[in-house]
């Protein structure tokens, strides 16, 4: 691949869970071997590990990253004063709640105040803990400035990142990625990343998994073909700078905290690398979408565009679901999501446009949570409107619209900050208070 140091600078390999070799420069890359004594251009060679060295292959990840210094030339961590406390890596009493109410956030409003991407982020809910290895949190942001001289690095877990609004200009150790609102962006446990703001004023959502990876789920009967396609997930080409920076921070989140080091050069100096543990980005509108062709509502699983398993076959710790533009053709059937009690518990976001089960209060940036067996369906709205349409309606396209769903098998807590914002809709339940009986028994 061409050094990117002119010209473009993203350029992008694709395929989800290749084996990946990158060099800014020709020959950076050492032949044959990861660590020979000196490295191509005097690089340092060093590897990133996603999975424990004896991890079986089929899930085993790991880099091999050649750069102009190792990570490790940095002052002592310190504990970041002030931390960000509306960040958790773990769930207890002392910092969130349980509740089985149905819940719903209004979009939140872009801080006016300078605010970069780490200062941004805001716990909602999670369950289990980054020390144990075992659970996931979900976080939403409001940005309105690049991060300056300075790196995050989440040692807690991999970050799933659905843009809502505002394009992300993210700087990897692998190289550079271009996220707009409708891509989504992965970046793995132990990468050091940059979030510059193009576009100013900036909202989305995280999903935060701790202990295992996304995979693609796999088809059954669907066959080899559909979803997300392999093909369609890109990952960054090698870019490196050779700059001094006097004061260059890292800023680590480990166990939930902040801690900062500094350094006196770009973490991003990595000349060339090879391997499988990578950050990557996958554009929504590429999904292949399946569904029922004659009656009745799909499961909302046949959405799936990543999946981070549980050790149980079909049990995810957390599935990325999307609700895409489709055609609807189901005949004399209920087309909207059916009302439901799931064992699973569902926290939803909007990217743009209207959710079919919602016509109005779910609103893109909002959120929602319904928790295990918590019961959910259309807003009353939705339910006569589609009654009213009657059986006659023939294929219809539902267009303009990008919800996606984080579904846990494990139940989350939510944070006191979640439950104490001025975003919290207190009204939600109002939108099924109005359903009415239609029971005729003659
Ligand atoms: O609750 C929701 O809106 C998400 C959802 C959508 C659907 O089509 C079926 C089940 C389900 O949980
Ligand atoms: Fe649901």
């Amino acid at each position: 691949m061409e050094n990117s140091i002119s010209g473009d600078d993203y350029i992008y390999q694709s395929g989800f869970g290749n084996h990946f070799s990158s060099e800014a420069i020709a020959g950076a890359l050492p032949v044959h071997q990861n660590s020979p004594l000196i490295c191509p251009f005097g690089l340092y060679a060093e590897q990133i590990s996603g999975t424990s060295f004896t991890t079986p292959r089929s899930h085993n990840l790991f880099s091999w990253l050649y750069r102009i210094k190792p990570s490790v030339t940095h002052e002592p961590f310190k504990l970041r004063v002030p931390s960000n406390r509306k960040i958790l890596s773990e769930f207890n009493d002392s910092n969130s709640s349980t509740n089985p109410t149905q819940l719903r956030w209004k979009p939140a409003d872009i801080p006016d105040l300078p605010t970069d991407f780490i200062d941004g982020l805001s716990t909602v809910c999670g369950s289990g803990s980054s020390f144990m290895r075992h659970g996931y949190a979900i976080h939403m942001y409001t940005a309105n400035k690049s991060m300056d001289n300075c790196a995050f690095c989440n040692a807690d877990g991999d970050f799933l990142i659905v843009p809502q609004q505002g394009r992300l200009f993210i700087t990897t150790e692998c190289g550079k990625l271009k996220v707009s609102p409708g891509d989504i962006a992965i970046i793995p446990q132990g990468f050091r990343f940059n979030v510059d703001l193009p576009d100013g004023p900036s909202r989305g959502y995280v999903a935060e998994i701790f202990g295992t990876h996304f995979q693609l789920p796999d088809l059954g009967s669907i066959g080899a073909n559909g979803l997300a396609s392999p093909r369609d997930f890109l990952v960054p080409t090698a870019w490196f700078e050779d700059k001094s920076y006097p004061g260059y921070t890292i800023v680590q989140k480990f166990g939930g905290e902040l801690f900062t080091a500094v350094q006196d050069f770009s973490p991003f100096n990595v000349v060339a690398w090879h391997g499988n543990y990578v950050p990557y980005k996958y554009d929504l509108s590429k999904f292949c979408p399946y569904n029922t062709v004659l009656y009745d509502h799909g499961d909302p699983s046949i959405n799936t565009v990543l999946t981070a398993p549980t050790d149980k076959p079909g049990v995810a710790l957390l599935d990325f679901v999307i609700f895409p533009p489709r055609w609807l053709v189901a005949e004399h059937t209920f087309r909207p999501p059916y009302y439901h009690r799931n064992c699973m518990s569902e926290f939803m976001g909007l990217i743009h446009g209207n959710y079919e089960a919602k016509v109005d209060g779910f609103l893109p940036g909002g959120a929602s949570l319904h928790n295990c067996m918590t019961p959910h369906g259309p807003d009353t709205k939705s339910y006569e409107a589609t009654i009213a349409r009657g059986n006659d309606v023939g294929p219809h396209k539902i267009t303009d619209t990008m919800a996606f769903m984080f579904e846990s098998s494990l139940i989350p807590r939510i944070s006191r900050s979640a439950l104490e914002s001025p975003f919290l809709d207190h009204d939600y339940y109002q939108c099924w208070i109005g359903l009415k009986s239609h029971f005729a028994s003659s």
